[in-house]
C-alpha cells in the first residue's frame, strides 16, 4: 500500500496517479468558447472516453493504482457543512453576478446526490436544467442567451496542472486562466478533506490564493534535490519565487529550482509540452526551445530567501551538473525533420510520462519521436490518441502522480 504523497523524481516507478476520464464537459465546447476554454477543437467524447481508458489500463496494467479527481473530490465534500463552503466558494468564482440566481443554483446543488453534485460543476450548469425565473439584474438580462450558468470545465482531464506533488508536499495552483482556476478548487478541498489520499501532515508548498500565476506543467522534479520550473505563458517568476522560498526552506530535501525560461506562447504552454524526462540519463526536447534557453538557478541565502543567477552553459551541460551524471542524452522531438519536430510537439510528441525509468506512455500518433525514443533504449508504451490529442495536452499532461517509488 503506497499511501500519502511521495514525488522524488520525474522517472522513478510510478505507483499512484490521478486522472479524470472526460465527461460531458467536452459536449459544451462550441466554436464560439474555444478561445476561452483553451480548445481548437472538439474531440469526439465517446472515442477520447476510449482512449482516455486504454491509457489508464496501461497504467494499471504496469501496476500503477488509478484514482479518479471526481471520486476524490467526492469524497472530500461528504460533510454536509464542507460540501456547503466548497459550493459558495465554486460559485464565487463562476462569476455568478446575481445573488438571485445565485442563491437558487446552491439551493440546487446542495440538493443533488453527491457524485452527481461533482459531476453537474464539472459539466457545467446549463440554463435549461434550472429555470431560475425573473431576471432580476441587467447582468442576468444581457447574459441571457449564454447557455451556462457556470462555464464547463472541458480541461479538467489535464490532471497535472492544477496542482503538483513534489516530495512529500502539494502545491496547490493559482491558474493563469479563468478558464481553469476552479479545477484547483477541487484539489484545494481534496488536500483539506481527504485524509486518505492527502494525509493531514502533508506540507503545502503553493496555495490556490496564489496570488501568483503557476500550472504543474510547468514543474519537473529532476532528482530528490533538484526541481525544474518552467517560466512559460503560464507560470510566473513571481510564483515560482514563492514556490522555490517554500520550498527549499521547508526540510524538503531540495537544494536548488532550475527555472527555464521557455517561449511564452500557446504551442509551448507549459515546460512539459517541450522537455520531459524519460530516464536517469535521457530527455525529451523540442528543438525550437533549445538555442537560446535561459536558464536561471534558485537557491537559498544566508536569511533564507531565494537567490538567484543566469548559467550560461548549455542545457545538457546544466543537467550532466545538477544531477550529477559523467553525460546526458537529449531526445529531439521529430528528430532533425523541423517538419515533424513542430508537427509532433503540437501533438504532445515530447509531452511523455515515465512510469519507470527508461519506460514511458506516449501517444501514438508521434511516430517520428516515438522511433527515436525507441532506438534510444526507451521502452515506448503507445495509447490511442486522436481524440486526447485535441485538447492540447499528451500523457503527462493527463495524469497527477501522487506516489513514485525512489529510483
Ligand atoms: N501540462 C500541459 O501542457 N497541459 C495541457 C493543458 C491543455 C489545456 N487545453 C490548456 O490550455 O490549459
Amino acid at each position: 500500500m503506497n499511501s500519502g504523497v511521495n514525488i522524488y523524481s520525474e522517472i522513478g516507478r510510478l505507483k499512484k496517479v490521478m486522472l479524470h476520464r472526460l465527461g460531458r464537459e467536452i459536449e459544451g465546447l462550441v466554436p464560439d468558447n474555444f478561445e476561452r476554454l483553451l480548445f481548437d477543437e472538439i474531440p469526439f467524447l465517446e472515442v477520447a472516453q476510449q482512449e482516455h481508458d486504454c491509457f489508464a489500463n496501461v497504467l494499471r496494467k504496469n501496476q500503477v493504482e488509478v484514482v479518479y479527481l471526481q471520486d476524490e473530490v467526492a469524497k472530500s465534500l461528504v460533510q454536509p457543512s464542507v460540501r456547503s463552503k466548497f459550493i459558495a466558494e465554486f460559485l464565487r468564482e463562476s462569476d455568478i453576478t446575481s445573488p438571485h440566481v445565485g442563491e437558487i443554483l446552491y439551493e440546487y446543488l446542495m440538493e443533488l446526490p453527491l457524485t452527481r453534485m461533482v459531476e453537474t460543476l464539472i459539466s457545467g450548469i446549463t440554463k435549461e436544467e434550472i429555470p431560475v425565473g425573473q431576471m432580476n439584474s441587467l447582468a442576468d438580462f444581457i447574459t441571457k442567451e449564454y447557455p451556462y450558468y457556470t462555464d464547463p470545465m472541458p480541461n479538467l482531464y489535464f490532471t497535472r496542472d492544477p496542482g503538483a506533488c513534489i516530495g512529500n508536499g502539494v502545491s496547490v495552483h493559482c491558474m493563469s486562466t479563468k478558464a481553469r482556476r476552479r479545477e484547483s478548487l477541487f484539489l484545494k478541498y481534496i488536500c483539506e478533506y481527504n485524509e486518505n489520499l492527502i494525509p493531514r501532515e502533508t506540507p503545502n508548498w503553493f496555495s490556490y490564493e496564489g496570488p501568483k500565476h503557476i500550472e504543474g506543467g510547468d514543474i519537473l522534479v529532476l532528482s530528490p534535490e533538484v526541481l525544474a520550473v518552467g517560466y512559460s505563458q503560464r507560470t510566473s517568476p513571481e510564483a515560482i519565487e514563492i514556490l522555490a522560498e517554500n520550498l527549499l526552506n521547508h526540510a524538503s530535501g531540495f537544494q536548488k529550482v532550475l527555472v527555464f525560461e521557455i517561449p511564452k506562447c500557446r504551442a509551448f504552454m507549459h515546460l512539459d509540452t517541450v522537455f520531459t524526462m524519460v530516464d536517469y540519463d535521457q530527455f525529451t526536447i523540442h528543438p525550437e526551445i533549445e538555442e537560446p534557453l535561459q536558464i536561471y538557478e534558485v537557491t537559498l541565502d544566508k536569511d533564507h530567501k531565494a537567490s538567484f543567477h543566469s548559467i550560461t552553459d548549455k542545457l545538457d551541460v546544466i543537467l550532466k551538473h545538477a544531477l550529477k551524471l559523467p553525460a546526458v542524452r537529449l531526445i529531439r522531438c521529430g528528430g532533425t525533420d523541423k517538419l515533424a519536430a513542430q508537427r509532433e510537439q503540437w501533438s504532445d510528441g515530447s509531452n511523455t510520462l515515465a512510469i519507470a525509468p527508461g519506460m514511458v506512455i506516449t501517444y501514438d500518433r508521434n511516430q517520428v519521436t516515438n522511433e527515436l525514443l525507441d532506438k534510444s533504449g526507451i521502452q515506448v508504451l503507445q495509447v490511442p490518441s486522436s481524440e486526447l490529442s485535441r485538447g492540447r495536452g499528451g500523457p503527462r499532461c493527463m495524469s497527477m502522480p501522487i506516489y513514485r517509488e525512489s529510483c
